[in-house]
């Protein structure tokens, strides 16, 4: 399995390789913002470089007035935090977490960047001062909800599926499923095919010519165990963190009876899927993403070694997607 390491690993602020090159850059940082149907996917870019991304819950509605209605970066953190500082070291420790402490992260991350790079002189001048505005906003949603709070954002930019150059889309295809195969392909080359293990389990491909082949969609892991919990009278809820290990097929017990059911159907499945990929395209490739991957590769490789060797797994694969179209749109 390969688990590409460009751009992938998030660093800390302060292994930047050469702060002066990144001051170069310092009027070029901008957050990608994915809204997925579970939580917020976070990336800071610097120019075309992903530096970090990262996960949150949702943010109130009220934080994002409150953006909207500052006048400056600086006004922001003082509404927000009344001691932004403390906040900010916090955060900073915390943020290779999924879950950082605070959701306004993002905003504090490009102000600390910022304020990094304006004391770096860079010669033969030194940089001219950087205005202190809420960084632009890249973003995409499948949440139509989430979409019209972030629209009060000062300076957002919602990308829709006519700026995805990928051929052949229908009116109501995923934005997220356009960007992750767009991000996919344009990285790693086509025919590409994206397995997304989210909240929704979708594949989604496209051929060499750069057109969608089709995909599919159905219930994520979490999804097939809360329904089971949800829908019937006695069915206990079962957690995915439940399950440490694959349980026997065969399973004597409640609790295993439902991961079995759940677990061995969603592998056989996404194996038929990359056979039947296969059989389209035998040179075909394939990522892997979404919050599940990382169980779904354990698993498919403990079951099916041989199929895993060529699987791509890139957590970051919108983020691709989402640099392409924001370097399009500069050029
Ligand atoms: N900290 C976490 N919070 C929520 N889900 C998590 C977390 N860690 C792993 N997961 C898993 O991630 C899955 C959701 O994936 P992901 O975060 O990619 O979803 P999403 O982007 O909201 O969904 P989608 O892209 O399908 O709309 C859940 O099934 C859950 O098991
Ligand atoms: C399938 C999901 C929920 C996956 O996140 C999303 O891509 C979506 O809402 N898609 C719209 C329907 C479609 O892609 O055909
Ligand atoms: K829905």
């Amino acid at each position: 399995m390969l688990e590409p390491q460009r751009h992938t690993q998030a660093t800390t602020l302060g292994w930047f390789p050469d702060l002066k090159q990144l001051a170069l850059h310092i009027d070029n940082i901008w957050l990608a913002l994915e809204i997925g149907n579970s939580r917020l996917h976070w990336g800071l870019f610097i120019g075309e470089t992903l530096h970090s991304a990262w996960d949150t819950e949702y943010l109130p509605k009220s934080v994002i007035s409150q953006l909207a209605q500052s006048q400056t970066l600086d006004d922001l953190l003082l509404q927000i935090f009344p001691t932004p500082n403390k906040t900010d070291e916090k955060a900073q420790h915390q943020k290779h977490t999924s879950f950082p402490p605070s959701p306004h992260l993002p905003i504090l991350l490009c102000e600390r960047l910022r304020q990094r790079l304006r004391s770096v002189q860079v010669s033969p001048s030194p940089h001219p001062p950087i205005p202190s505005s809420p960084p632009p906003l890249l973003l995409a949603s499948v949440v139509p909800s989430q979409t019209a709070i972030w629209e009060t954002y000062p300076n957002v930019q919602v990308i829709t599926l006519n700026e995805v150059p990928l051929k052949g889309v229908y009116p109501t295809f995923g934005i997220d499923r356009a960007l992750a195969l767009w991000g996919a392909g344009k990285t790693w080359g086509f025919p590409m095919l994206v397995i997304d293990a989210g909240t929704a389990l979708t594949f989604t491909a496209a051929d060499a010519n750069q057109c969608l082949v089709g995909g599919a969609i159905l219930p994520g892991l979490g999804l097939q165990f809360a329904t089971l919990g949800q829908k019937t009278g006695q069915l206990p809820l079962v957690e995915i963190s439940q399950m440490a290990s694959l349980p026997p097929r065969f399973a004597l017990n409640t609790t295993q009876a439902i991961q079995s059911g759940v677990i061995y159907t969603f592998l056989a499945g996404i194996k038929d899927f990359i056979q039947a990929w296969w059989n389209l395209f035998p040179q075909g490739k394939i990522a892997i993403k979404g919050g599940d991957r990382t169980l779904l590769i354990n698993y498919l490789q403990a079951l099916y070694p041989d199929m895993t060797t060529q699987l791509i797994v890139e957590p970051n694969l919108i983020f691709w997607g989402m640099k392409e179209i924001s370097m399009a749109n500069y050029k």
